[in-house]
């Protein structure tokens, strides 16, 4: 089929690499350029799926020439190289990868000015739809309400709290005025004294193979408002990213999240 897009995987033989390869595969209208591992990768040369005919390769350059996207849930060291080389090789890149610090973030935001970029913590439709409940939330329960955030993922997850936990925080701050790095509050231990009501509280579970669970908890004296998503499949994940890989294939460079490609922004 002519004017698929051609779609490159970084670490690919990753848990969502494989999934975002059963999707590319699926997908009437996207073919899978290649698929990239790290150096050393003791996957390097073996197939990327069953029957597609794609080996994963480590050769960044050769397999992102001429392709029209990237699509990278790795980590935050890798991500930055595959964003160096988009940047020059002028293909667009969609970031699912989490555990940045604000100094990477600000580089995955400069490379807009070059390519398209869609950069965000959660895929899902259903997550980016959370975001705009708790702005909603925050902004009537904006007195007498404690905020805590509890997530829940499996036990390989190496980064906490979870990106999505982050953003969600931030979304509920930047509601109420307060300034995240301000007054976030990462577990407690202890003797911690009342709870400060200014502060948003953050819990994290690992364990088994929880795909990606979501609270946020607005506690008041004598109701309390959850708003909470559960994710149940990677592939919700991988869709979202097909989904800005076509938004991107038409939206010229600049730095987007799922708002944008959503229709959510605003
Ligand atoms: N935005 C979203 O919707 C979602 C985001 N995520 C995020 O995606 C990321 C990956 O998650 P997951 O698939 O579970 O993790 P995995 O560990 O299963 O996969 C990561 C893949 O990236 C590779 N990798 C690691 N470091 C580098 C590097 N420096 N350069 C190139 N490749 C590298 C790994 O290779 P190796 O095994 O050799 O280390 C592996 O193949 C996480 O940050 C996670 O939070 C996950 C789900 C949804
Ligand atoms: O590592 C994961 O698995 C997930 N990571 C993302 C995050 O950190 O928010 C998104 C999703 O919850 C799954």
């Amino acid at each position: 089929m002519p004017n698929r897009l051609r779609i490159v995987i970084a670490g690919s033989a990753g848990r969502m690499g494989q999934v975002l390869i059963e999707a590319v595969n699926s997908a009437p209208d996207c073919v899978l350029y290649g698929a990239l591992e790290r150096v050393g990768s003791p996957n390097v040369g073996r197939p990327a799926a069953l029957m597609d005919g794609v080996l994963i390769t480590d050769d960044m350059a050769t397999t992102l020439r001429g392709a029209d996207a990237l699509i990278d849930f790795t980590r935050p060291e890798g991500t930055l190289a595959h964003l160096a080389l988009c940047r020059e090789l002028g293909v667009n890149i969609i970031i699912g990868t989490t555990g940045f610090s604000a100094e990477q973030k600000q580089q995955i935001a400069d490379a807009g000015k070059d390519i398209g970029v869609v950069f965000a913590p959660n895929m899902s439709v259903g997550v980016n739809l959370t975001f705009k409940l708790l702005e909603i939330a925050a902004k009537v329960l904006n007195e007498g309400y404690d905020i805590e955030v509890v997530e829940a993922h499996h036990r390989h997850k190496v980064d906490a709290p979870s990106g999505t936990a982050l953003r969600m925080g931030e979304v509920v701050a930047e509601a109420l005025g307060r300034d995240l790095s301000e007054c976030a509050v990462y577990g407690r231990e202890g003797v911690t004294g009342e709870r400060d009501p200014s502060t948003i509280g953050f819990a994290t579970v690992r364990g088994g193979d929880i795909v990606g669970d979501h609270t946020v908890m607005f506690a008041g004296i004598g109701e309390r408002v959850e708003i909470t998503h559960k994710a149940s499949s990677r592939m919700t994940f991988a869709q979202g990213a097909l989904r800005a890989a076509r938004y991107l294939s038409t939206s010229g460079a600049g730095a987007f999240d799922m708002q944008d490609v959503l229709g959510l922004r605003g």
